[in-house]
């Protein structure tokens, strides 16, 4: 390896290291971190200013829509490269944190693929970013195994899944791990130390390395992604395009971006997935001055919307006219344990969201919980007899603007408000302790699921305070007030804090945080960025 921090001031780590800690992070694995900081900090930090500007001219009344300067990437014909064997067939993936007994249970789980994760459903304290790589070098390796607490004992079985995994993005960063007095991006020390410890091995067994890349909000972001991996293809030895990607389409921007970012990574790109939860938070965040596209509570935003249908619809169009893969996402039901019937109703509705992604031509979908790759995959292979669906044109999508940005329509009732503030502190305070994604009311919510709820409170309560507009109102007639949010976050606090659950401790940090958030005049970008400074960290 030539990865080199001449002339550059030592990485430093601010965290101490238990000894397989140290085995990880030693000094040639940080002096290859260190050069990846050092080559594309500048730019990072430069496409983060351009999201800042951007959306300066969205809140002064300008709307997303296709660029004109790249007009000639949409119209010309181009396909991405081949496709490797191992993720021809990708019918069903298995998501999940990189939590030592999870990766075993999803690798062993029946699924195509396993999306490990450390971006929404993962808090980044220290152990588990540094943990999870440890996990997944031995998930590589072949030897991962575990013992419960309770003396139950895991193993890889025979046809693990495939190996995926999911850097955060760019916006984060890493403060564990200082460059010449920075913090390095959270998105380089993910990528960087997988595709360190774990790309030869896995490119000699035909197995990647592969990637997800989550929350791009423009085609330049994918060609500084595309940049990052074709140097660290050339510092690895690797041939270029070696290093397979699966970008995530969970912004609204970026759904207007969708053949440059595919033309960007084409000698690498698989596919595109849609993170339809992300999405959902993005047209909120994207949108949040325009009191016209105010959308309804988060139960009533679903796949079927207008707006929803047309993104994934228009994704699988893209896709497939140039060879790339078209994913589904997540439906967050998840299954329900000692109540059958609302276990039925749940697993119907997951039914339903699979049938609605094969039956547009979804090349496969994701499922966030073990039990649920057989219910998804039954319905792929009633519909799907092929291993994918490349050959589903979709040339009846036309891509249309207007209907990418229609509002959806519908209510704002105050169970819907009560259950955003709900999710926002339950989220915030498990994720404050450590963990980043879990069970709330029977649904998985993670970091972009509590995105919604939080971004969704700030606008109703924005849009309703002032101008010349009527206020937001209930759909009892009553006005949305701060008022109203603060009793209710008020009594949510004191209910949860007397109740037993994870992050139970933290449910006053939350409250103060999201006091703060829904009060600001200016919405937050990430509320993970907000979080990060109060996140638990031994
Ligand atoms: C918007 C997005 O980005 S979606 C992608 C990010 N989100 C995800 O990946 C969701 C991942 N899912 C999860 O974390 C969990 O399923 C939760 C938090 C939603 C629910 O967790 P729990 O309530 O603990 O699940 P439950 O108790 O039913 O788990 C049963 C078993 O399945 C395992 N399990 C549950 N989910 C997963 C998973 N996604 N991957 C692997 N194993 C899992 C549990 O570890 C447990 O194993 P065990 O029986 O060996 O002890
Ligand atoms: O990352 C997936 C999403 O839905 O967000
Ligand atoms: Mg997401």
């Amino acid at each position: 390896m030539n990865a080199t921090v001449e002339n550059l001031p030592g990485p430093r780590l601010r965290h101490g290291l238990d000894a397989q800690q140290a085995g990880l992070l030693h000094a040639d694995a940080l002096a290859f971190l260190a050069d990846l900081h050092e080559r594309f900090e500048g730019r990072r930090r430069a496409l983060l200013a351009a999201r800042r500007e951007r959306q300066a001219r969205f809140d002064a009344g300008e709307l997303p829509g296709f660029l004109p300067e790249t007009r000639a990437i949409r119209e010309a014909d181009w396909r991405v490269a081949p496709i490797p064997a191992a993720l021809r067939d990708r019918r069903v993936e298995i998501t999940g944190p990189v939590d030592r007994k999870m990766i075993i249970n999803a690798l062993n789980s029946g699924a195509k693929v396993f999306m490990a994760d450390f971006e929404d459903s993962t808090a980044p304290t220290f152990a588990n970013l540094v943990d999870g790589q440890l996990n997944l070098r031995d998930a590589v390796a072949g030897t991962i195994d575990y013992r419960a607490p309770d003396g139950r004992a895991y193993a890889l079985g025979p046809d693990p899944a495939v190996l995926v995994v999911r850097p955060r993005g760019w916006h984060l960063p890493e403060r564990h791990l200082e460059i010449g007095g920075e913090a390095i991006a959270g998105a380089l020390f993910d990528f960087g130390l997988f595709a360190y410890h774990n790309a030869l091995a896995l490119h000699a067994r035909d197995r990647g390395p592969y990637f997800y890349l989550p929350k791009m909000e423009s085609h330049r972001e994918a060609v500084l992604w595309n940049d990052v991996m074709d140097h660290v293809e050339a510092v690895l030895g690797l041939q270029q395009g070696a290093m397979k990607a699966t970008v995530l389409i969970e912004t609204l921007p970026a759904v207007f971006e969708m053949d440059e970012i595919l033309h960007a990574l084409r000698t690498r790109v698989v596919g595109l997935n849609c993170g339809r939860w992300d999405y959902i938070f993005s047209y909120f965040k994207t949108l949040r001055a325009h009191r016209d596209r105010v959308l309804p509570e988060r139960g009533q935003v679903v796949m079927t919307v207008p707006f929803l249908r047309h993104y994934s619809e228009l994704l699988i169009r893209t896709c497939h006219r140039r060879g790339a893969f078209a994913m589904g996402g997540m439906a967050a039901q998840i299954p329900i344990n000692h109540d059958p019937a609302a276990n039925a109703a749940a697993l119907a509705k997951v039914r339903a969201d699979k049938l609605r992604e094969v039956s547009a031509g979804h090349d496969g979908t994701w499922v966030a919980h073990p039990a649920l790759v057989a219910v998804a995959r039954e319905v792929f292979d009633a519909h799907m007899p092929t291993p994918n669906q490349l050959h589903v044109a979709r040339a009846d999508v036309v891509a249309d603007r207007d209907t990418l940005l229609a509002p959806s329509t519908g209510t704002i009732t105050r169970g819907g408000f009560d259950a955003n503030v709900e999710v926002c502190l339950r989220y915030l305070a498990a994720w404050m302790d450590g963990l980043g994604c879990v069970p709330i009311h029977h649904l998985m919510e993670d970091a972009a699921t509590a995105e919604i709820a939080r971004a969704q409170l700030w606008q109703w309560l924005h849009h309703a305070d002032g101008g010349i507009a009527p206020p937001l109102a209930f759909d009892d007639g009553a006005p949305i007030d701060f008022a109203t949010f603060d009793a209710v976050l008020a009594a949510t606090r004191d209910r949860l804090a007397a109740t037993a659950m994870p992050g139970q401790a933290r449910i006053g940090d939350a409250a103060t945080l999201l006091a703060r958030l829904t009060h600001a005049d200016a919405l937050a970008d990430f509320l993970t960025l907000e979080a990060y400074a109060s996140l638990r960290d031994p």
